[in-house]
């Protein structure tokens, strides 16, 4: 393993807060901000001098598996991983919440209550799916609340035993937990719809306050079992209930329970993995859209464009927007309702990823200008002198002035989304990379050629594929050129042309800082694992995948009637924050784009 070694320098250690099966956790504050975090200490397991490789795989796998997802709101935040010769620290966000399990024990929930905590784990599930990450430990154990208000968001916060998993892909290790495991798992057969099974065993459990399934014959009540599993079971009499025990509807509060709510609850708990919905396709079931108030389940009502303006801006972006949201791309919905979503999904794209649609969203701004226009006029408010650049305060003003719903630990993270340049600025092609709705781009006739030509510059010696080297070569470039720019401020918006180029091949290597990168990406783009990446891989690489839809990321959108919340606040952004004039731009910038461009 390779962390960093520099914990001690950078954090002060205070108390215990929480213990599990690999180590503890502690409290910590960072020494330079005094910002609290949580510091999971992981013993390093040592073999005859050497660290297990089980030990290595794991840690390896919850770090890749957080750095992957970790932009996404529904996930505590990585800060960053150490190590010493003991110890993996990992510092993260810290969740002042408790558990979702002790605010399950303290009694069931209605049905609000817990649509809304169901669809937060739905959505942190979709969104690893859609990544090929399957998490196999899909428990209340596994959720903290981000604070002690009721309706705090949720956080999953153990990646220990997830793993990657395409759709379609079956594993056959058992692992996770005994009340919440799949039966598809038990029988060593299993892929993504394993995590949707689990998700259904803690809604049948935050409606009732019990575990779901009973077999009389067998002198088992499971669903007598409390929530704190304190009538003791073996595994095999669980393991018994779960593939064969009746689902239990029978018994109250199921009479009190709306009959949707049901259907919910048995839709996630079928038996059968092919008929079960997967995460993405629950996300819109009935149910939950009842109790979603911002997000409706898929573009809410409330928040899209009315026919008129869908179409307007439909026709801004030379696409056939509907006016709607309802599940699609969000097309044509207002930046300022679906710009949290955004920088979200861009967010947990991979470097190698986000780099090729940088170099994309550089080539629209020149040759696609109509397309791009609303969020280069956006971004020209936050960037009056046209320095084509804006500097990260600007933005951090614009998401906490506006109408979002975040904390500041949010705000950073979703604002390390931009942080390729690590200059301290956001850059335009930066900006429309991670702003610009992929999913309608790709549909439009000059995707393909944009993505050939982001080939052939990453191809910089002609070879046909992307090799390990090639790769490596245009991640050092990229990292080497955002530090030029960093010397030299005079690109005009869009003018940096490409964002990281494949060069000529004669770079040095050796201080290329994203070695674990390449093979991220490869794991991701290399179907046939041949080593390289083809240019049908590529293309299928830089695909938005199916079910990886804005909405299954949180809008966090705060309203309730009134007047938009982004313009309404940046008064109030630019009083607090001093920069008026940058704040009041911001607001704007986000409440006057739409759409994809
Ligand atoms: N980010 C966090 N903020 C606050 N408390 C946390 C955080 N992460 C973990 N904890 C606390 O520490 C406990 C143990 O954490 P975690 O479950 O991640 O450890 P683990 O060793 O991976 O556990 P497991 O036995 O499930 O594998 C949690 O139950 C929780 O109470």
């Amino acid at each position: 393993m390779r962390f960093a070694k520099d914990f001690q320098e950078r954090y002060t250690l205070g108390r215990k807060i929480g213990s599990g099966t690999f180590g503890t956790v502690h409290l910590a504050t960072e020494t330079a901000t005094g910002q609290e975090v949580a510091v999971k200490m992981i013993t390093k397991r040592i073999m005859g001098g050497y660290l297990e490789r089980q030990f290595v795989k794991r840690v390896q796998h919850e770090v890749d598996i957080y750095n992957h997802v970790g932009r996404s709101l529904n996930v505590a935040y990585l800060y960053g991983a150490y190590e010493n010769t003991v110890q993996v620290q990992l510092v993260m966000e810290l969740c002042k919440g408790g558990e979702l399990w002790t605010r399950v024990q303290r009694g069931k929930y209605d049905e609000a209550a817990a649509a809304h905590i169901v669809r937060e784990i739905l959505c942190t599930l979709a969104q690893c799916h859609a990544k090929g990450i399957v998490l196999r430990d899909v428990k209340p154990e596994n959720f903290l609340f981000l604070t002690p208000a009721p309706d705090s968001p949720l956080k999953m916060i153990d990646f220990g035993l997830a793993t990657y998993c395409k759709p379609g892909q079956l594993l056959s290790d058992r692992a996770g937990s005994p009340l919440y495991v799949a039966p598809e798992v038990l029988k060593q057969s299993y892929g993504q719809p394993c995590d949707v099974w689990s998700a259904g065993v803690i809604a049948y459990q935050l409606l009732t306050g019990r575990f779901p399934f009973e077999d009389e014959d067998q002198g088992l009540l499971l669903s007598s079992l409390d929530v704190l599993g304190k009538k003791h079971f073996t595994n095999k009499e669980v393991f018994f209930a779960i593939l064969y025990g009746e689902l239990d509807f029978s018994r109250p509060p199921w009479d009190e329970i709306s009959p949707l709510g049901r259907e919910f609850v048995a839709s996630l708990l079928q038996r059968d993995p092919a008929i079960r919905p997967t995460a993405a396709e629950a996300l819109h079931h009935p149910w939950l859209q009842r109790y979603d108030p911002v997000d409706g389940g898929g573009g809410a009502a409330t928040t899209t464009l009315s026919a008129e303006e869908g179409a307007a801006a439909a026709a801004a972006n030379g696409g056939s927007g509907s006016g709607g949201g309802g599940g699609g791309s969000g097309g044509s919905r207002p930046l300022s309702d679906s710009l949290v979503q955004r920088l979200q999904r861009y967010g947990t794209y991979g470097r190698l990823k986000q780099l090729a649609l940088r170099a994309v969203a550089s080539f629209m701004a020149t040759s696609d200008a109509e397309r791009v226009a609303s969020l280069g006029a956006a971004f020209r408010q936050l960037d009056p002198a046209g320095a084509g650049r804006v500097p990260y305060e600007a933005v951090v003003a614009m998401l906490t002035g506006g109408d979002w719903d975040l904390s500041p630990t949010e705000v950073s993270q979703l604002l390390a989304t931009f942080d390729v340049d690590t200059d301290g600025n956001v850059d335009y092609d930066e900006w429309l990379a991670a702003l610009i709705d992929w999913r309608e781009v790709q549909e439009s006739a000059e995707w393909q050629s944009y993505v050939n030509r982001v080939f052939d510059l990453f191809d910089a010696r002609h070879t046909g594929s992307l090799t390990r080297e090639s790769l490596q070569r245009v991640l050092c470039r990229a990292s080497a050129s955002d530090s030029d720019d960093n010397d030299d401020n005079d690109d005009g918006a869009g003018g940096r042309g490409g964002g990281g180029g494949g060069g000529d091949g004669g770079e040095e290597l050796d201080e290329c800082p994203f070695d674990d990168v390449v093979p991220a990406a490869l794991r991701e783009a290399d179907e046939d694992a041949d080593g390289r990446i083809s240019r049908e891989e590529f293309l299928r690489f830089l695909q938005t995948s199916p079910g990886d839809e804005l909405e299954v990321y949180e809008s966090r959108r705060r309203r309730v009637g009134g007047p938009s919340g982004a313009a309404a606040a940046a008064g109030t952004a630019g009083a607090a924050s001093g920069t008026s004039g940058t704040a009041g731009a911001a607001g704007t910038a986000a409440g006057t784009a739409s759409g994809t461009s």
